[in-house]
């Protein structure tokens, strides 16, 4: 809760932004270990000061979901990196095994009230912003599956590794919950695989196996499960020798028409979601959804 509030209060995160966990204010340890607090250690940043690279490690069981606890807790880490100028790179990967994340949280959008719905839906925005704008060079290491949300999550880098396991896959999936995916999803997911892909992956919410991901540029390269990491650890380093201003300025001019679409309509986007989700025939959706995914757990 009091992550809740501290994100919602922009006059508290400056406070949080000093505490001396931040690895920018340690002075001699280059390597160290960043937990937002001891009772909500759902992400885990390990920040190596002497390459400026940090490692954020989701560990959130069973399966990394969206929640709004997750999220703020995120933007706070997030935050404090992006703000700290030695931190150059970002590497995004999961702790729980065989999944990245599964996207977001659907107990956060069933049965909870509208209000609820609003505070959700403004930190998974939240999170997009930070991410998709982000300065730092961002690789996702997608050591599992990654549907929906988890996928959005992935997009927001700016290279994917995904572990070449065919148990895994990743896609924009809304439609299969009967949900659909605003269109801050939508023009994420055309910005890397183009306007065709989107429109038959958004429409069937498709999920893909690695193999078929790499096919459409869902995600970049494919490596054996074991290396996922290490190749991304060598990817963010070339991408950290281009000059550092001019592969901001690239980036930003990419992406921020899109960004700045949401930005402008941050509001209308949060009443849309709660008027959306809210309805009777959406919740019933996703009941029944939440329902299919435990028969088939049985
Ligand atoms: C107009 C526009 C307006 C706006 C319109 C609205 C826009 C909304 C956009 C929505 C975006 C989303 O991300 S919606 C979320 C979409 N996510 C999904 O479809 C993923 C569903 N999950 C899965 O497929 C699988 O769980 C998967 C991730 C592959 C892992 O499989 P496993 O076999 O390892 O694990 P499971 O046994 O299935 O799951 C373990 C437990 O986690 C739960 N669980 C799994 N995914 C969960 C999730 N996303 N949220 C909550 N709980 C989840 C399961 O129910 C189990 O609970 P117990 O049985 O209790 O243990």
């Amino acid at each position: 809760m009091a992550w809740r509030a501290a994100l919602r209060s922009k006059a508290v995160i400056p406070a949080l932004l000093s505490c001396s966990s931040h690895g920018r204010l340690c002075a001699s340890p280059t390597f160290i270990t960043q937990r937002n607090n001891s009772t909500s250690p759902k992400i885990k940043v390990d920040y190596d000061q002497t390459t400026g690279v940090a490692v954020m490690h989701m560990q959130s069981p069973p399966v990394n979901s969206l929640s709004l606890d997750f999220l703020t807790e995120l933007c706070i880490s997030l935050e404090k990196l992006e703000m700290d100028k030695g931190c150059r790179g970002l590497i995004i990967t999961s702790n729980q095994p065989k999944v990245f994340s599964a996207g977001l949280d659907i107990l956060e959008m069933y049965g909870k009230s509208p209000e609820h719905c609003g505070e959700f839906w403004k930190v998974v925005q939240e999170m997009w912003l930070k991410l998709y704008g982000s300065n730092m060079v961002t690789i996702a290491a997608i050591n599992g599956s990654s549907p929906a949300g988890g996928c959005l999550l992935s997009l927001t880098c700016d290279y994917r590794i995904m572990a070449d396991n065919p148990l895994y896959s990743i896609g924009l999936n809304e439609t299969q919950l009967g949900i659909v995916a605003p269109f801050w999803f939508k023009e994420t997911m055309v910005n890397t695989v183009g306007h065709r892909n989107t429109e038959v992956a958004l429409q069937l919410g498709l999920l893909y196996k690695p193999a078929e991901a790499l096919k459409i540029g869902l995600v970049d390269q494919l490596v054996p499960e074991d290396q996922v990491f290490s190749v991304a650890t060598q990817t963010m380093t070339k991408w950290l020798t281009i000059p550092e201003h001019a592969r901001q300025i690239t980036k930003s001019m990419m992406r921020n028409p899109t960004i700045d679409k949401l930005r402008t309509n941050r509001e209308a986007d949060i009443q849309n979601f709660v008027s959306f989700i809210t309805k009777e025939s959406i919740q019933k959706s996703l009941r029944m959804y939440m329902e299919m995914l435990k028969q088939r757990k049985a």
